[in-house]
């Protein structure tokens, strides 16, 4: 927790000593209380005193009252202000730094943990702040000052105090203790039924198409159940802190006034008797105060653990850098534009003990296109995310115009490539904000070039017929437009981002065979000078490709143009003559 407050602005440290000002000021006023009222005990005891003189005291005794008051609304607004000003820095942090992650370790953390981190976390350090910072200020302050005015007064009222504060320690060390494995796998818990219902949301269809909602349900109800079961056992024992406290009050208001009375029972003088009594009120009232103040902090107790395995979550994450560090190179070679070569790349997933990919080499030069293809899971995929540095190869070197990967600076790396993944990703908006999306280094993408890359992926038709055309409404992942229209909205996003570099991962999958044929052939007539690397599954996709590197098991066993390759490769000839009968290849 305390090094999260490194995080605090200057501005923040500013309201925290206030914070501590005005718990001071209250602290002062209500330990000012039971000296008028030792004061009132006299009076009323002292034969001649003047009900005005009472009165007066008790006025002060008021306004006292309504100084710790205001005192306590301002120290809580100026506690819940810095929490939620706090939390909201955190909450930024945390994503800026889950932005600048690699795959690495978004998936070391899975985004469940990282959802859980920036939300429920961060609330639980909220809270925390909000109630617990001025409690913890308060308490200790308000104990020790409350014991100063007690310690010389009698020794068995000194010691009864004594023994209630250390039964009290007692009980807080021993629930604590008890509580806190428990409350580091309450957010492990909180984790693991965010993912569970995550995966349900996602997977809702399927769910339902396979009538599997029972298995959905019992898959939640074990996350719940042992959600609940930690929460119940943590409130148990928390609520077991309650009556301790009070049964303390109550026994030491009773110890304190058994012993007032044996005391005055064994004076003589009446004088020294009505001393006694006044005492046993006034050092009853600040007794109750030192209990008061552990009472307060048996609140933090409650809440401090959970905050602290929280503050330690988020501290993971913004401790954590990622594995992809920026270079410093902004430009390629000289001469250089749209090359992209492979030295020997050999890839294990991190954890992983195989290799998925071994020694691939090749060049792509300015406007050539470089296909892959190959058995599901032999590296395709692999090899292309490796060009945006989702990841970096584990042995050998990527060049982009010259240049190791490393050495660009992630934007200038990103801004030479239009990167169309796999299973299109849309963002909720519309349609041209999705097709002008990030920056490309270069002024602002306009409309005109929304329009032309929509044109280039084939999609006009579907756009000029969607509501509001071109800012039609995308939900959130796409979720109101076909397979086919995502996909072709993405790859008009990177068309429009007029790239040196296109990276295509079996994007043109989704695509029926003529809008894929022609969508290619648009692409090489306005694009001719971009390069491209593209994963395919159909031979139609690919055949026309300068070369295709044919793979297997992660290594390259065929190189060439498609002619070349029907003579040469076994492989790709098994491939190409598996389609062949089915998707009559020759009509290609
Ligand atoms: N994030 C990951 N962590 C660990 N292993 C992975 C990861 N992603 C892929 N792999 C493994 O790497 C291998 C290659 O996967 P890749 O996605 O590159 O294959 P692919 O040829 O593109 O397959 P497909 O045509 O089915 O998309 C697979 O065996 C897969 O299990």
């Amino acid at each position: 927790m305390i090094q999260l407050l490194k995080y605090l602005k200057t501005k923040d440290w500013g309201i925290v000593f206030m914070v501590l000002l005005f718990i001071i000021a209250q602290v002062f006023l209500d330990l000012k209380l039971p000296d008028y009222m030792s004061e009132i005990t006299v009076k009323v005891q002292t034969p001649g005193s003047e009900t005005s003189e009472i009165i007066q005291t008790g006025g002060y005794m008021m306004l006292c009252a309504l100084g710790s008051l205001v005192a306590a609304i301002i120290v809580s607004f100026l506690s819940t202000r810095l929490a939620a000003s706090f939390a909201k820095n955190l909450r930024e942090r945390q994503f800026d730094k889950v932005e600048s992650f690699s795959m690495q370790e978004i998936n070391g953390f899975s985004t469940s943990s990282l959802i859980t981190r920036s939300t429920n976390d961060i609330t639980q350090v909220q809270m925390f702040i909000a109630v617990g910072m001025q409690i913890m200020f308060k308490a200790p302050i308000m104990a020790v000052w409350a014991l100063t005015k007690i310690s010389n007064k009698n020794w068995q009222w000194t010691a009864a105090t004594g023994i209630t504060v250390v039964a009290l320690l007692a009980v807080i060390i021993t629930v604590i203790s008890l509580a806190l494995p428990r409350f580091k796998r309450i957010q492990s818990l909180t984790d693991n039924l965010t993912s569970v219902t995550r995966e349900n949301l996602t997977g809702i269809r399927v769910v339902r198409a396979y009538n599997a909602e029972d298995h959905e349900e019992s898959k939640f109800e074990t996350a719940n159940t042992a959600l609940n079961q930690n929460y119940l056992f943590t409130t148990r024992l928390m609520a077991f802190m309650s009556p301790s406290m009070v049964a303390a009050m109550n026994g030491l208001s009773l110890a304190i006034y058994w012993i007032g009375a044996y005391l005055i029972n064994e004076s003589m003088d009446m004088m020294e008797r009505i001393t006694i009594f006044s005492d046993m009120v006034v050092f009853s009232s600040y007794a109750i105060q030192v209990v008061m103040s552990f009472v307060m902090l048996t609140f933090v107790f409650v809440i401090l653990p959970r905050a602290q395995v929280s503050a330690n979550r988020i501290k993971e994450v913004l401790n954590t850098d990622s594995t992809i560090n920026d270079g410093t190179v902004t430009e390629g070679k000289d001469d250089l534009e749209g090359e992209v070569e492979f030295r020997n790349v050999s890839f294990k997933y991190p954890d992983a003990a195989d290799y998925v990919i071994k020694d691939i080499s090749f060049k792509a030069r300015k406007g050539e296109t470089i296909a892959f293809i190959g058995s599901t899971g032999s590296g395709k995929s692999t090899i292309v995310n490796l060009v945006p540095r989702f990841y970096d190869p584990t042995e050998g070197e990527i060049l982009i115009d010259g240049v190791n990967v490393k050495d660009y600076t992630q934007e200038a790396l990103c801004n030479k490539i239009g990167y169309v993944p796999q299973k299109a990703v849309l963002f909720s908006g519309t349609i041209a904000s999705n097709i002008a999306f990030g920056e490309n280094g270069k002024e602002d993408i306009s409309r005109d070039a929304v329009k032309r890359a929509i044109s280039v992926a084939k999609g006009t038709d579907f756009v000029e017929k969607t509501e509001n055309q071109y800012e039609g409404h995308v939900a959130q992942g796409g979720n109101n437009f076909s397979g086919g229209q995502k996909q072709r909205m993405a790859i008009a996003r990177a068309i429009a981002r007029d790239p040196e570099i296109f990276v295509f991962d079996d994007s043109f999958s989704a695509l029926d065979y003529k809008t894929d044929r022609e969508l290619r052939s648009q692409l090489k007539e306005e694009a001719s000078g971009v390069t491209n690397l593209i994963v395919g599954q159909r031979i139609g996709t690919i055949k026309d490709a300068d070369t295709i590197i044919v793979l297997d098991e992660g290594r390259i066993v065929g190189k060439g143009t498609h002619t070349e390759l029907l003579e040469t490769s076994e492989v790709y000839r098994e491939i190409a003559y598996s389609q062949l009968s089915e998707e009559e290849l020759a009509s290609e």
